[in-house]
């Protein structure tokens, strides 16, 4: 079996006497979308923080493409292939979209470049970033500070610099977030199609979104995982419906 692109095994993550992802495993596909949904409070974000880097797990193992990262930082696995995007913009106001995502690219190349020639250099970083911007449908749009961009054009350039890693894996927590209803549409259709290229762990409030997007879906509460399977499954299970789906 090839290996998944990711994979969390066993996964806890304890603040105090507070256990915020307990014993969590779910792996992420080729060509997927696998959506992670869950009431607040129920450890999304200190599982994708474990994912990312940021927060150390006291258990578990991380796996990206095979290998494990577990030991590594944010900037290295995102090296080797993690892209994401987060709820809070990471993106520099005042530079422009385009120099944004080429910074987004030279942390992939890292030193490498420095073997270049600046110019050469230069110029390989502005076609990854025109490229990136086209993908997400901002060709035109390079120049624009991005502090002038509409909110949806932001969630766009960061799924851009995330497009610029060349990711395995993409990590995407709640880009739906604060976009009106044409907005949201359009980054689906988006992430419809990207998933060929990275499969997609998605943090998402958005049912609708959710269960239009997802090829499978893993919901947890209170730290564990209580059920993972494709979307129809998940929707139809008397479990979910009542610890999150507010059923009873
Ligand atoms: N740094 C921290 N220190 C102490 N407790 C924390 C810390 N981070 C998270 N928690 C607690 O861990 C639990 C899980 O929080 P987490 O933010 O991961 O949930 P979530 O599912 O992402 O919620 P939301 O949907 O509201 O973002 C919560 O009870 C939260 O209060």
């Amino acid at each position: 079996m090839t290996e998944p692109a990711l994979a969390v095994e066993g996964l806890r993550k304890a603040f105090g006497g507070l256990t915020a992802t307990d014993d969590v495993s779910l792996d992420l596909r080729a060509g997927e979308i696998h959506a992670l949904i869950g009431p607040n409070g129920a450890g999304k974000s200190t599982l994708i923080g474990q994912i990312a880097g940021w927060i150390a797990p006291d258990a578990g193992r991380v796996r990206l493409a095979g290998r494990d990262v577990t030991g590594l930082g944010v900037a290295e696995r995102a090296r080797l292939g993690l892209g994401r995007s987060f709820q809070v913009s990471s993106l520099a106001a005042p530079l422009s979209a385009r120099r944004n995502v080429m910074l987004a690219a030279q942390a992939r190349e890292g030193s490498s470049f420095r073997f270049w020639r600046q110019v050469r250099r230069d110029r390989a970083l502005v076609a990854a970033a025109e490229a990136a911007l086209a993908r997400v449908g901002l060709a035109g749009r390079g120049n624009v500070p991005t502090a002038e961009l509409s909110h949806g054009e932001r969630r766009l350039v960061e799924v851009a610099c995330a497009l610029a890693l060349g990711p395995k894996a993409l990590l995407l927590d709640e880009p739906m977030a604060g976009l009106g209803a044409e907005g949201s549409g359009a980054l689906a259709d988006l992430l419809e199609t990207l998933k060929a290229e990275a499969p997609i762990l998605l943090v998402e409030h958005d049912m609708d979104a959710v269960f239009r997007l997802a090829d499978r879906v893993s919901v947890l509460v209170a730290g564990r995982v209580i059920a993972s399977g494709p979307v129809a499954e998940i929707r139809a299970d008397p479990e979910v419906r009542r610890a999150y789906l507010g059923e009873d």
